[in-house]
């Protein structure tokens, strides 16, 4: 099962990891980009010193291609964009912002750009700008969303551009990215699924919750334009507190600041923001990297041969 995203950033399955702060470091991406999908550093809010080093990491584990995933709202963004040029980093994603102004400058040192999108428009301005594909993000996914579900938000963009569309959000498993390619999809990009591989360097208290999520424990909390999703815990209900007394977004981001670092590094799963989507539910043993794409990639290819019988 290849599409053209494989021809397009020369991995061997159509499977990306996606690059969450705090959690996606070296260690993780090269674990991926080892098993033949493409394993991308969450640079989050760090410098570029330490990106840099995840960088090095990625680079005595693997040759195969890796990506940085460069976080819009980071005092780092400038020097981001240098590092990753200086390196030549194979692929770029980008979240929470626009990269069209860094555009010209990433092509030029020959870096893949695949923004992640939550809408049509945005989808369309940066397929103008020269990206080279597009992460379309529903809000099934963990951490900040957008409004718009994976199964309605993907075929639009799929139909708004031509360059490769990755769905992201919800996505856990082979029926997900079967569905994604039914979609028209040319991949998935998957968060949740691989905050439980072996690999990933994240405090197993954070594993430990994700394994124990049911279906509605994957919450939304925060305020219009500035929602988050979370799995239900102590912090949740005191973010719940701060809305119904109409809480400014400062006191929201006051009470957010830091949560993440306390849930990934600490453990703390009580007033930790343990970041994680809906696919929080599906997920339900730790695994190498290589196991979860090979066991993902073998249920996706049985159930298109067995579509193809049904369809027949
Ligand atoms: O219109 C414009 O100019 C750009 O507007 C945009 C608005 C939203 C997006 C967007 C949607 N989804 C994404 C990618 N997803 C994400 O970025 N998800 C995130 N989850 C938790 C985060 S919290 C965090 C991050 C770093 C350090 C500490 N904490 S970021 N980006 C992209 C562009």
């Amino acid at each position: 099962l290849r599409t053209v995203l494989c021809d397009l950033l020369g991995i061997t399955y159509p499977i990306i990891q996606g690059g969450m702060a705090w959690v996606a470091t070296g260690e993780l991406a090269a674990a991926v980009s080892a098993a033949g999908g493409l394993g991308i550093i969450g640079a989050g809010n760090a410098p570029p010193e330490t990106v840099r080093r995840e960088i090095h990491k990625v680079r005595e584990q693997t040759d195969r291609p890796f990506g940085v995933n460069i976080y819009y709202m980071s005092p780092y963004v400038e020097e981001l964009i240098d590092l990753v040029c200086a390196e030549k980093v194979p692929v770029v994603t980008t979240g929470a912002g626009n990269p069209g102004k860094h555009l010209p400058r990433l092509k030029a040192a020959g870096v893949k750009v695949i923004p992640v999108v939550a809408s049509v428009a945005l989808a369309k301005r940066l397929e103008r700008l020269g990206v080279d594909a597009l992460v379309a993000e529903g809000m099934e996914c963990g951490g900040h969303i957008g409004e718009i579900a994976t199964i309605p938000l993907v075929p639009q963009i799929v139909d708004a551009v031509h360059i490769p569309v990755i769905a992201a959000g919800g996505i856990a498993d082979g029926r997900g990215l079967a569905a994604a390619l039914a979609l028209g999809a040319a991949g998935v990009q998957m968060g949740t699924r691989f905050i439980c591989a072996e690999e990933c360097t994240v405090h197993p208290n954070y594993k430990e919750a994700v394994l124990k999520a049911g279906d509605r424990d994957a919450v939304v909390t925060g305020m219009p334009g500035h929602y988050v999703r979370v799995l239900k815990n102590k912090l949740t209900r005191q973010f719940e507190e701060l809305a119904a007394r109409g809480a400014s977004w400062e006191e929201m981001d006051r009470l957010g600041t830091g949560k993440l670092r306390a849930a990934v590094v600490e453990g703390d799963v009580e007033y930790g923001s343990l970041m994680a989507g809906q696919s929080a539910a599906l997920v339900r043993e730790i695994k190498p990297a290589a196991a979860i794409i090979e066991e993902i990639m073998a249920e996706a290819e049985a159930i298109i041969s067995r579509l193809g019988t049904l369809v027949r």
